[in-house]
């Protein structure tokens, strides 16, 4: 068994609700794998089927290292059972962005959807990160699949 690596990461708090009307995001779960983000807005918000609306965390985040990223993804069960999902569908947030953290909701359901001041709307989760570097090559040596792809093997 091994246990996640923690790491500091500097916040900014740029609504002050967050920290004490509503909790700072925070692992809810030893095992959990990702911090919810809450709906820094001033009132009710509603999402119209089909509508997209980008919505403040309340806080800046720094990674500031280039071997970490963090992904924005939807909540599940916003997501299964409402329809509310992330308009950019993953949220990228590179190590140097220094931004406020927000997040673009989606509701590619068929209802409308009321967002209250610190509901928790996303999650994020912070992932190693690899940099690619290009090698220009003529020739690849040769692989078992080759070029085939885009559901070459078949459904079974
Ligand atoms: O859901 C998101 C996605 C991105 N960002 C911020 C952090 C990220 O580092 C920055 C740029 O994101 P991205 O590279 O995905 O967007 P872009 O359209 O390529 O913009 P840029 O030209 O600024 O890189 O925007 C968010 O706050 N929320
Ligand atoms: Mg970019």
């Amino acid at each position: 068994m091994s246990l996640a690596r923690r790491q500091k990461v500097q916040v900014k708090i740029l609504d002050p609700r967050l920290g004490s009307e509503f909790p700072l995001p925070a692992t809810a779960t030893p095992g959990s794998a990702g911090v919810d983000l809450r709906a820094c807005i001033d009132a009710p918000l509603s999402l119209k089927p089909g509508e997209t609306q980008l919505i403040p965390t309340g806080m800046a985040m720094y990674i500031g290292d280039s071997g970490l990223a963090a992904l924005l993804l939807p909540r599940s069960g916003l997501g299964h059972k409402n329809g509310i999902v992330l308009g950019n569908l993953t949220g990228l947030i590179d190590s140097d962005y220094q931004g406020p953290l927000m997040v673009s909701l989606w509701n590619r359901g068929n209802q409308d959807f009321e967002i209250q001041p610190g509901d928790r709307i996303a999650q994020m989760i912070l992932v190693p990160v690899i940099q690619p570097e290009f090698e220009v090559v003529d020739t690849f040596v040769d692989s078992e699949r080759g070029a085939a792809g885009f559901g070459s093997s078949g459904q079974r």
